[in-house]
């Protein structure tokens, strides 16, 4: 059974069982018809997926893994912050006239700095750290700008990317790992989208540093299930669970920048009924 839908259960559990609800507090997030999004939270959870293992992705329900990666490559190679760079809707909501949805996501990651070997912008920094220096304890991206977030027309979730190389005794190879910080997750709509996410840009970045793709540790500051969402995530929890995919990327592509979501090799993937028209809490 696949590792991911275990995790998500788990957690699911955790926040309905032993959650706190945000009923009566002043919450931003509405519904469609106006009405306040509440929630059921916890604080603090972490989810540890190993890609040596397998791919996490949920059976439980499909995860529209294409759809994630081009978001994940719109942020992180395209390093774009208009909607009309990408191939979904889900950003259309937070979109201005102009498809832009302000200084936030790819155009944090584009924003140059200098550094004693010349400037790089945040991703370029990655992949010249990955490669001169991979042991370096300071291989970040961090898209929490303070200064520019009252021109964003939503604060970044996943804000924060911390990559750690290890060596395993006996192992020729290097092996890449990665921290992701998530200060507010909507557990239905995005947790396994921002999971497959990560961890395809963890094998896209493995893949450009000639390394393996090892763990993904996901670090949820605020793990909520909107009030609208509660019977949905009380059914989809009590289905059945089936063995994760095999996801792969196209062997022949080895820099970070040529990935396309054509290069996205998914093998088996059994999963239960999709749930059609999730509300959004915007
Ligand atoms: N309340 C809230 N929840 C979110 O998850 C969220 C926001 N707001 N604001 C901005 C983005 C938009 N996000 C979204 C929104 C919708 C889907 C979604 O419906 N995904 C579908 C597939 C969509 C497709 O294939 O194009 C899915 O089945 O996962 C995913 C992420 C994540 N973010
Ligand atoms: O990648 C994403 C983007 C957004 N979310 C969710 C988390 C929250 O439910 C909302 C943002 O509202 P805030 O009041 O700014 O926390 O969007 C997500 O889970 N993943």
């Amino acid at each position: 059974m696949s590792k991911a839908d275990e995790l998500f259960v788990s957690m699911c559990r955790t926040i309905l069982d032993h959650g706190t609800t945000t009923e009566g507090e002043v919450v931003r997030p509405r519904w469609d018809d106006g009405a306040p999004a509440y929630a059921i939270k916890a604080f603090g959870i972490t989810n540890r997926y190993d890609l040596r293992r397998e791919f996490p992705a949920l059976t439980l329900r499909p995860t529209a893994l294409k759809s994630a990666m081009d978001e994940v490559l719109w942020i992180y190679s395209r390093k774009s912050n208009n909607i009309n760079d990408l191939n979904s809707h889900i950003w259309d909501q937070w979109a201005d006239e102009s498809g832009s949805i302000g200084k936030a996501y790819g155009y944090q990651i584009a924003q140059r700095s200098c550094y004693a070997e010349g400037e790089f912008d945040q991703m370029d920094r990655v992949l010249y750290d990955l490669e001169h220096t991979p042991f370096s304890r300071r291989i970040i991206t961090n898209m929490y700008t303070f200064s520019d977030l009252h021109e964003m027309n939503l604060y970044p979730c996943a804000y924060s990317v911390t990559y750690n190389v290890t060596q395993e005794a006996g192992d020729e190879r290097l092996t890449l790992n990665m921290v992701l910080m998530q200060r507010s997750q909507d557990v239905l709509a995005a947790n396994n989208w921002n999971v497959v996410q990560y961890a395809l840009l963890l094998m896209m970045v493995a893949r450009h540093a000639g390394m393996v793709a090892g763990e993904l540790l996901h670090v949820i500051v605020d793990a909520h299930i909107y009030d609208r969402h509660v019977p949905l995530v009380r059914e989809l929890i009590e289905r059945p669970q089936h063995p994760a995919p095999r996801v792969s990327l196209n062997p022949e592509v080895r820099n970070f920048y040529d990935f396309t979501t054509d290069d996205l090799i998914v093998e088996d993937y059994v999963a239960g009924p999709q749930i059609k028209g999730i509300p959004v809490a915007v």
